[in-house]
């Protein structure tokens, strides 16, 4: 597991990692959330070790990585697919790496038939697509079989079936009790794939929570309801000179078409209250935010502010 304790980290006197603490745990795959320039890589750059914190710390497996005695075989990390030395073959390149930390080479051929790009083990990695070099950089962060993973966008550059491999890969690497950490921008992916969230903005922690609690708690439930007779409708929810709807204390919008959303009650509720007033729906359904919607309503603040300091 990663333990984050009071992370900060300064650059040039300014704060882009801000007293962060939360865990990523094993056994799911916790989504890394936010804004662009929020501090996600600078993050996992310091749990890799890359750069040192200016206070608090990062711990992988209960150590500091610099302290970790076979770093490869308890954190695997893709960070930057492009940052590959072109020349090599995919099978040399893993053949590299597994010897310098001391892996078994058997687990080069393994990895490259996880990943799928065996018959790909002899070709040069400079002629690879990006999806390839996406896949080249997951081979090796799974070499040494670690318990821990770390991934930063892995599925920039995927094709549809490929973000679908990634999504299963990652899924069935927590359901072997692996800790997953995965950022991304695809928060259509990131709902399919991260059953927990870690949302930041400007380095500082936003949210902390299951997937499914964060789109209740930052995400709006809308009743979506129809009539026979839409004039009926609207009289009862919205007359704009007198406004029944709200005399209900319902708050409804007329959206498309003679369609009404509402929010502020049970379906229930407002099943009766047609039904009380002899209006007949024919659609009545519940319709709650994406994850976009809520993290973009949750991060609103983060981003205007970052608009106005670059401005
Ligand atoms: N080595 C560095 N020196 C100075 N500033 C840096 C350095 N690395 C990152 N930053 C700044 O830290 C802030 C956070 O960047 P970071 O890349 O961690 O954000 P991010 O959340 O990963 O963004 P994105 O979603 O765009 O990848 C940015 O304002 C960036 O310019």
């Amino acid at each position: 597991m990663i333990e984050i304790q009071g992370l900060t980290k300064e650059y040039d006197g300014r704060r882009v990692v801000d007293d962060l603490t939360f865990e990523v745990r094993p056994g799911v795959v916790t989504g890394f959330l936010g804004p662009n320039g929020a501090g996600k890589s600078t993050t996992m750059r310091l749990v890799l070790g890359l750069d040192r914190p200016t206070a608090g710390h990062a711990l992988v497996d209960g150590r500091p990585y610099a302290e970790l005695p076979a770093p490869l075989r308890t954190v695997g990390a893709l960070l930057d697919a492009q940052a590959m030395h072109g020349g090599r073959t995919a099978h040399g390149h893993l053949r590299w790496l597994a010897a310098s930390n001391g892996l078994p080479a058997r687990r080069v051929d393994e990895v490259l038939g996880q990943v799928g790009l065996a018959d790909a083990a002899g070709r040069r990695i400079r002629g690879f697509s990006l999806g390839m070099r996406q896949r080249l950089g997951v081979a090796a962060a799974l070499l040494g079989d670690p318990p821990v993973l770390l991934l930063d966008e892995p599925v920039n550059g995927l094709d549809p079936e490929g973000i679908r491999w990634i999504r299963t890969l990652l899924r069935d690497l927590a359901a072997e009790g692996r800790a997953v950490l995965v950022s991304s921008h695809l928060m259509t992916e990131m709902a399919l794939t991260a059953d927990h969230l870690v949302v930041i903005g400007r380095g500082r922690l936003l949210a902390d929570a299951a997937t499914s609690e964060f789109i209740d708690r930052h995400g709006r439930t809308r009743i979506r309801v129809r009539a026979v007779a839409p004039a009926k409708l609207a009289a009862l929810l919205g007359d704009p000179g007198h406004d029944p709807g709200h005399d209900h204390g319902l708050d409804a919008t007329e959206v498309d078409g003679g369609a009404w959303e509402v929010s502020g009650a049970e379906p229930e509720r407002i099943a009766a209250l047609a039904a009380a007033n002899g209006v007949v729906l024919y659609e009545i359904a519940v319709q709650q935010d994406s994850l976009e919607e809520a993290f973009m309503r949750m991060t609103a603040d983060s981003v205007e502010y970052r608009a106005e300091a670059s401005a």
